[in-house]
């Protein structure tokens, strides 16, 4: 698809998006800031929160700011495409929506929205298995959109099986294998204030509606909430894994499979070598180790030692076109948006990540044409030199 996302420019300032309910902005940095207006403290700090000190999240800006773009001229770069073709999938944009779990706690329509925003958008989504409504719903309101699904592994193969056999019918194409998060981090501002949403049932929607989880329940999630929530929570994240489990996967989905929270070269090479088809070079937006290295500083040597056998992806402190372009840069091939768009669904529903994700693509095309690019393939180490 070849679409000029900049056209959203003059309706930006005809709109006066300023002057809308609810408060949108077009800068994603201030997002925060609107939707902690809207959010109670609960839900506005487990998403803005952060592993520890936060040093993690920190470095992830830190490491975008230091690089710098830049720009060529006269290259004739007023046509431009954002499409891409990322694990055989055509892609819109080098963009897709993280998945981000237990969005019912931000708005009513949690995933549904995100998912109506995301197939009008023409970007993909992907679905965490902490959803707030059912695969099946989800796959619904997205339509003929894209989607891609998250596992969190549990530790109970009938229970995988199903869940994969579920996504597959329900039309997700990739599978996004979530690693470095086996367990939930340290995180201060939800330990502060004893927030944890799925210990109501909130973000289990997944398990609820799966037989062969609800067959090992002595009463169903209906009756007995806090007993299934928690035989489920300890054992989602897959607290059983090594990497020799890998096969089990590649047996039970036919589809690309992507390993996500790579942030080690030799970790990258292992898979590689178990014939992973991509890996999402990320540290959870800083919400995991405190202290781990920046997720951009970790691409550009993984990118270099495994770009060749497989798709690089990369998240963690995206917020503009800009930073997606210094990702492309070092090496990533599409890059995952995360607390951006939970922010634009907390403000203002489907509206709010429309929004949220067309000034971002707004943004990218701008900033790419403006640095003398025509195509997202044109992306390189050559646009970080000066020479
Ligand atoms: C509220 C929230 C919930 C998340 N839930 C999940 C999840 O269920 N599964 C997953 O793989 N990653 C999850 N993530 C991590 C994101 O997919 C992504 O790695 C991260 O948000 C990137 O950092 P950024 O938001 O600072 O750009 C979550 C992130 C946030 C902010
Ligand atoms: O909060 C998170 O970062 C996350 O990944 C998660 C894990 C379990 C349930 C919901 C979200």
């Amino acid at each position: 698809m070849s679409q000029s996302y900049g056209n959203y420019q003059p309706e930006i300032y005809l709109n006066g998006l300023a002057d809308q309910t609810p408060p949108f902005t077009t800068d994603p940095t201030r997002l925060a800031e609107a939707a902690r207006e809207r959010l109670a403290d609960g839900p506005y700090w487990y998403v803005a929160g952060a592993a520890g000190s936060g040093a993690t999240e920190r470095a992830n800006r830190a490491a975008f700011d230091r690089r710098r773009l830049v720009p060529r001229m006269l290259t004739g770069a007023t046509e431009r495409s954002l499409a891409t073709t990322v694990l055989g999938e055509e892609l819109a944009a080098p963009v897709l929506l993280a998945p981000v779990g237990v969005q019912g706690i931000l708005h009513e329509d949690g995933e549904l929205a995100t998912a109506r925003a995301a197939a009008g958008v023409g970007v993909p989504m992907v679905l965490s298995t902490a959803s707030s409504h059912t695969i099946e719903d989800v796959a619904q309101a997205n339509g003929a959109g894209q989607r891609w699904y998250q596992l969190y592994w549990p530790n109970d193969d009938d229970v995988t099986v199903s869940i994969l056999d579920r996504a597959r019918r329900a039309g997700f194409t990739t599978l996004v294998v979530t690693l470095d998060t086996w367990t939930l981090a340290w995180r201060p501002r939800d330990l502060d204030q004893s927030y944890l949403p799925f210990i109501r049932g909130v973000g289990c929607a997944i398990p609820f509606s799966d037989p062969a989880f609800r067959a090992g329940l002595a009463k169903p999630p209906e009756e007995d909430v806090l007993s299934a929530v928690l035989k489920w929570v300890p054992t989602f994240t897959g607290t059983d894994k090594t990497w020799d489990r890998l096969p089990f996967l590649r047996r039970h989905w036919e589809g690309p499979i992507v390993l996500k929270g790579i942030q080690h070269v030799g970790d990258a090479r292992r898979a590689a070598a178990a014939g992973m088809d991509g890996i999402v070079v990320s540290n959870h937006g800083g919400r995991q180790v405190d202290g781990a290295v920046a997720s951009l500083d970790a691409l550009e040597p993984i990118a270099a030692a495994v770009g060749e056998r497989l798709d690089v992806l990369f998240d963690s402190g995206v917020r503009t076109g800009a930073d997606v372009l210094k990702a492309l840069a070092l090496g990533a091939k599409a890059v995952l948006y995360g607390r951006p768009y939970a922010y634009g669904l907390a403000l203002g529903g489907e509206d709010g990540v429309r929004h949220v994700l067309r000034s971002l693509l707004a943004d990218l095309d701008l900033t790419l044409g403006l640095s003398g690019h025509s195509s997202v393939a044109e992306v390189g180490p050559g646009s970080l030199s000066l020479e």
